[in-house]
């Protein structure tokens, strides 16, 4: 596939993001080379003129079959939230109300320009069927609370989950091992889960620091700080892609130093639960690499991350009073190629460069909200929503053209959705 005459979006080694203009080759699944070229008619040609091209979004820390429960409890603290409302419910989700709940998600991260995704959740067999059929580009894991004393059969289960479906779908899908947090896992079973990581040679996924609460309940119970806490049951022994990252002392930053991976940043779920303001700044003054998420869409009410770009830019400006802090050009950097490297996919993908898998966006920079263009980067963060997306590739396959879902019938989800919702809720 041959994308000309188009616009396209690159990091330069300073962190600062440079458009230049030329033709995109895509042959197979990679893109071949980035130029000015001639190519014979069996090569499929899409006029690339008006758009700007990205790489693909990376959606560091969702969990997709929340998309049944959006809306459904707002406005109350973290603990509340899932404790008492999302919980419930999600122990009568089935597989079937899984797998719609992820594909509703999976459509409407591919329609707002998310290539990839990490997803942490029960039942991920379902999900990841959907991420197959979908062509998206998934990081899945099976979530591990450990509320009742079967910890084998848990980790049997997210054994399993490497097992199958590691390198699945063209090798789009790989996996994780994802004990839920400080708080749902006591030390034995969070050890277990760090060996488990080990043993099949995968990254870890973990809430970190979230709320008050965590650390109030960390410190009470094991007489630790949820990083020490993590520290010494041995997770940051490995490549581990921590969520949230909200709540750190001077001691805490110290030891996250050295960590491989990072910290998925996810502002609006953040935001919408009154956790608090993660310091973005200091975590990369740190040396710290941090990518930007939705969180689930029961938090996040949204998946658009052009949305989560922009929360994360103002919030950080406020938390510092200074405009300069947490720029247009970071925040692009945090949504593609910082959270691919978190995702444990950066070699593959996060940039458009020659070699790399094809995971890119067209945008359509015809609109009234995206004229003129001083600054693209700035223009991209500040002006641009999910909805200026027209074109979406993934691996090299055309998986969104003119905003139409190739992958995906649009009407069909939406109404298997709500099929779901109301049986879902009649169970409770
Ligand atoms: C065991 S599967 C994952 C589990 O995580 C819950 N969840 C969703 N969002 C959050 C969040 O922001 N903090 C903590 N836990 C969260 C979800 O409800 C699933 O049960
Ligand atoms: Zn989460």
């Amino acid at each position: 596939m041959l994308i000309q005459n188009i616009q396209y979006m690159t990091a330069s080694a300073d962190g600062k993001w440079v458009v230049n203009t030329g033709d995109i080759l895509i042959k197979d699944n990679r893109i071949d080379s980035i130029g000015n070229f001639e190519c014979d008619e069996t090569v499929e040609k899409l006029d690339g003129k008006g758009m700007l091209a990205l790489p693909g979004l990376v959606n560091g820390h969702q969990h997709t079959p929340m998309s049944l429960l959006r809306c459904y409890s707002d406005d109350v603290t973290l603990m509340t939230w899932l404790n008492k409302k999302m919980l419930p419910l999600e122990m009568k989700m089935n597989d079937e109300d899984r797998y719609w709940g992820g594909l509703l998600s999976m459509a409407e991260m591919i329609k707002s320009g998310t290539t990839s995704y990490a997803d942490m959740y029960i039942g991920i067999d379902t999900i990841g069927e959907a991420a197959v059929e979908s062509g998206i580009r998934s990081v899945i894991a099976r979530g591990l609370i450990a509320m009742d004393s079967d910890y084998e059969g848990r980790l049997k289960e997210a054994a399993n989950v490497v097992d199958r479906w590691h390198g699945k779908g063209d090798g789009r899908i790989t996996t994780m091992i994802a004990p839920h947090s400080p708080y749902m896992c006591p030390p034995d079973f969070l050890r277990a889960a760090v060996n488990l990581s080990k043993e099949k040679n995968v990254p870890l996924h973990i809430h970190l620091a979230e709320t008050k609460d965590e650390e109030k309940m960390i410190q009470e119970k094991h007489g630790l700080r949820p990083v020490e806490y993590l520290k010494q049951a041995g997770v940051f022994d490995r490549h581990v892609l921590l969520a949230h990252g909200v709540h750190f002392n001077d001691a805490d930053y110290e030891t996250l130093k050295t960590v491989q991976g990072g910290i998925i940043h996810n502002p609006v779920s953040n935001a919408k639960l009154g956790c608090g303001i993660s310091d973005v700044k200091r975590l990369m003054d740190t040396g710290v690499k941090v990518g930007l998420g939705t969180d689930g869409p029961a938090s996040a009410s949204s998946l658009d991350l052009f949305l989560e770009m922009k929360a994360a830019s103002w919030f950080q400006k406020l938390k510092y009073e200074e405009a300069a802090v947490l720029s247009a050009h970071d925040v692009l950097s945090m949504a593609t190629q910082n959270g691919a490297d978190i995702l444990g996919i950066g070699d593959e993908v996060g940039s458009l460069t020659v070699g790399k898998k094809a995971d890119l966006l067209l945008m359509d920079m015809n609109k009234l909200h995206l004229t003129p263009s001083h600054e693209h980067a700035n223009l991209l963060v500040y002006s641009a929503t999910g909805q200026d997306v027209d074109t979406v590739i993934i691996d090299g396959k055309i998986v969104m053209r003119g905003r139409e879902l190739k992958t995906i019938d649009e009407e069909k989800v939406i109404a298997n959705a709500k099929e779901r919702t109301k049986e879902l809720l009649v169970r409770l």
